[in-house]
């Protein structure tokens, strides 16, 4: 596509880590491999996999995923608490996300502790990970939350502490695109050399619009789950966010875009949330056309209505005949089933066309508009 040029935006997806912690929602270790080798095979650049710290099962699922070998890289989730750090340490991994509690109401009525206590936190848990070679995320869990200058200080006391990146967590998802840009883009300004990842929660419906906002604020790092998956309403959509880069901000991120119907499917089935056919990027039917008008305009030209193609994201483009159809579609639905009509004919067809959907509430299947053409034969012969 003109326009798009190749970025430093890296994606860390935490399909199963935060995709799993939705609530009711288990994979198999069949599935995790699964997903993992998907996502790595499509170039995703890091894969949060899990948290050593539930126990000796989820241990041995991070393994099997460590023996896979993957280009990816792994990192766990752990509480910023030297134990949870050796139980990863235990699995094999090189990354390790550690997260503080950052906000004032979590540390005062979550964790009941003081900042000071977060800053002693912080100093322990990195300076162990770092001293076992350990590549090293601090999470602010609740940074959207935090004062800024609180922020400030524990991203500069991470970087002093040789941390690699900080995780600015928008977790309960509250903020909007231009508090996040604000928000990022001050941190960004204070400590310019820690990069800085965005993990986006979708409560308002606004997680991709908000990791968007975290990059053109200056983070390199975006937090994502495929179909959107996590926490109560999600996280922000791989796929959503890769494509958004791509079209709406010209930065592709490298990732093969043709594999996201195939993820979206096995995620889909894996976590029991099957995938609504309106899923903006993957849903089945996001390459429908019915309306008179957008049909004819995609017939002619797809980049009529259509931002990016349907190939792109391993997709098919239909042409629904239904209660909307104009000629020019009725003759495309007629040419798929292999009945050539001509425009007379189609018009002719349109108010039957226009009923029987209306009868049937949906579309017409191919032997709904076969029946309709040869009744219209018959009338004609008689
Ligand atoms: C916003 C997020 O998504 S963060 C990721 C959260 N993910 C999960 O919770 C899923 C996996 N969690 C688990 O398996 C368990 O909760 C465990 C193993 C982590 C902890 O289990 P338990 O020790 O039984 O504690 P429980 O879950 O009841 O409570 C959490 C404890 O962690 C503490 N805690 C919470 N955040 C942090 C933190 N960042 N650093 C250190 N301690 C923390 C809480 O204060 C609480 O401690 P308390 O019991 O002394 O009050
Ligand atoms: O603390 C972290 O690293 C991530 C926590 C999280 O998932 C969230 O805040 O939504």
């Amino acid at each position: 596509m003109a326009g798009v040029t190749k970025s430093q935006v890296f994606i860390g997806d935490t399909t199963l880590r935060d995709g799993e912690q939705t609530a009711g929602v288990v994979f198999t270790v069949k599935e995790k491999i699964s997903i993992a080798r998907q996502l790595d095979a499509m170039g995703v650049h890091e894969l949060e996999c899990g948290i050593p710290a539930m126990g000796e099962e989820e241990r041995d699922s991070i393994r099997a995923l460590v023996a896979l070998g993957l280009s990816a890289r792994l990192i766990t989730w752990n509480r910023a608490v030297v134990p949870d750090i050796e139980a990863s340490i235990a699995c094999g991994v090189e990354a390790v996300d550690i997260s503080l509690s950052v906000s004032d109401i979590m540390i005062e009525h979550k964790i009941n502790k003081s900042r000071d206590f977060v800053k002693e936190q912080l100093k322990r848990a990195l300076c162990f990970a770092k001293q076992n070679g350990l590549y090293v995320c601090v999470g602010g869990e609740d940074a959207s939350r935090a004062d800024s200058d609180f922020l400030i200080e524990l991203m500069q006391i991470a970087q002093t502490n040789g941390a690699d990146r900080f995780r600015f967590c928008d977790t309960l998802g509250i903020l909007d695109p231009f508090a996040m840009f604000e928000k990022v883009g001050r941190l960004r300004a204070a400590v310019p050399g820690l990069d800085i990842e965005v993990h986006t929660h979708n409560d308002l419906g606004l997680a991709t619009a908000n990791a968007l906002a975290g990059v053109r604020g200056g983070a390199s790092y975006i937090s994502t789950t495929v179909n959107g998956l996590g926490e109560r309403a999600g996280n922000a959509a791989l796929e959503e966010v890769v494509m958004a880069l791509k079209v709406a901000c010209g930065i592709d991120v490298g990732i093969d875009t043709r594999r996201f119907q195939s993820v979206s499917r096995l995620v889909g089935r894996a976590s029991n949330r099957e995938v609504p056919p309106w899923k903006a990027v993957v849903g089945e039917r996001v390459f429908s056309h019915e309306s008179g008008l957008h049909a004819d305009g995609v017939l002619k030209d797809p980049k009529n209505y259509e931002g990016f193609t349907p190939e792109e994201v391993g997709l098919k483009r239909h042409i629904v005949a239904g209660k909307h159809s104009g000629t020019n579609g009725i003759v495309e639905s007629y040419r798929q089933i292999g009945i050539p009509i001509s425009r007379e004919e189609a018009q002719e067809l349109m108010d039957k066309v226009r009923s029987t959907a209306q009868r049937i509430k949906g579309p017409l299947a191919p032997m709904d508009l076969v029946k309709l053409h040869k009744r219209r034969g018959v009338s004609l012969a008689a």
